[in-house]
C-alpha cells in the first residue's frame, strides 16, 4: 500500500465560524500537497469546513465518536453523523478524553469499530504522563494501550495511529528525537506483532506534543515517524504551513 505522510491539526475545543478562515487559507495554499493534511475543528464546524475544504485534498475530521451508530445519548455524535456531516476521520482515544472524560482503550476500541463502519479513519491516540515515562513504564503503557483500543480488523488504511507523550502536550516540551524513535519502533513492532509480519508498515504513526513549525523537521526526520498531530499550532494557518512544509520536504 502506498503511504502518504499526514499532518493531522486538532483544534480541540476552540474555534467559531472566523476561525474558519484559517481552514480557507490552508486550501489556499497547499493546492496539491504531496502529504495527506487532516484538520479536526469542534462538531460545531465539521460541516462548514467540509464545505470549504470541498474541492481540495484536506480532510476534515472530528474529535470523538459514541460507539453506537445511533441511540438515547443526549448530546453525543456518532460516527455515521460526523460521515454525514462531511467527516473523512476522527481522532479517538485523546488523553484529554481518556482523563477528562474516562475513556478506557475498551471504549476506545469500541468507538474505533464504530468509526470504520461510518467508514471513517479512526486516529487512535496513545500516550504516557510523565510519572510513567519517568518510572520507565512507558513501553508497558503503549504495549496495554495500543493492544485495547484497537479492534479486530484494524489496518493501516481504516486506522492512524498518533503516539502523544501527555506531558508533552501543549507544554512546550518534547521528548528526544531517541525516545520518539524508540516509542514508534515499538508502536511498529507490536503492530506487525498483532496483525501480521509487514502490516505495521502500512500503519501512518504519528508524533503529538508541541509540534511548532521549528522543531517539525527534526521530528519528522525521526525513523518510523509518519507525521504529526498538532494542537496549539494547527489553530493558525501560518502556524500550521511551515509544518505541512516541513513534512513535504
Ligand atoms: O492533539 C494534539 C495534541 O494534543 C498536541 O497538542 P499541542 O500541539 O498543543 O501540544
Amino acid at each position: 500500500m502506498m503511504k502518504r505522510k499526514l499532518a493531522a491539526g486538532n483544534w480541540k475545543m476552540n474555534g467559531t465560524t472566523p476561525s474558519l478562515a484559517e481552514l480557507q487559507a490552508l486550501v489556499s495554499v497547499h493546492k496539491t500537497p504531496s502529504v495527506d493534511i487532516l484538520i479536526c475543528p469542534p462538531a460545531t464546524l465539521i460541516a462548514q469546513a467540509a464545505g470549504i475544504s470541498a474541492d481540495s485534498t484536506i480532510m476534515i475530521g472530528a474529535q470523538d465518536c459514541h460507539a453506537a451508530a445511533s441511540g438515547a445519548h443526549t448530546g453525543d455524535i456518532s460516527a455515521p453523523m460526523l460521515a454525514d456531516a462531511g467527516a473523512g476521520a476522527v481522532i479517538l482515544g485523546h488523553s484529554e478524553r481518556r482523563e477528562n472524560h474516562n475513556e478506557t482503550s475498551d471504549l476506545v476500541a469500541k468507538k474505533a469499530l464504530a468509526a470504520h463502519a461510518a467508514s471513517l479513519i479512526a486516529l487512535v491516540c496513545l500516550g504516557e504522563t510523565l510519572a510513567q515515562r519517568e518510572g520507565a513504564q512507558t513501553l508497558d503503557v503503549i504495549a496495554d494501550q495500543l493492544a485495547g483500543s484497537l479492534p479486530d480488523g484494524t489496518t493501516g488504511a481504516n486506522t492512524v495511529i498518533a503516539y502523544e507523550p501527555i506531558w508533552a502536550i501543549g507544554t512546550g516540551l518534547t521528548p528526544s528525537l531517541e525516545q520518539i524513535g524508540e516509542v514508534h519502533a515499538f508502536i511498529r513492532s507490536r503492530l506487525d506483532d498483532r496483525f501480521g509480519a509487514g502490516a505495521a508498515q502500512d500503519f501512518r504513526l504519528l508524533y503529538g506534543g508541541s509540534v511548532k513549525p521549528e522543531n517539525a523537521a527534526e521530528i519528522f526526520a525521526t525513523s518510523n515517524v509518519d507525521g504529526a498531530l498538532v494542537g496549539g499550532a494547527s489553530l493558525k494557518a501560518d502556524d500550521f504551513s511551515p509544518i505541512i512544509n516541513a513534512l513535504e520536504s
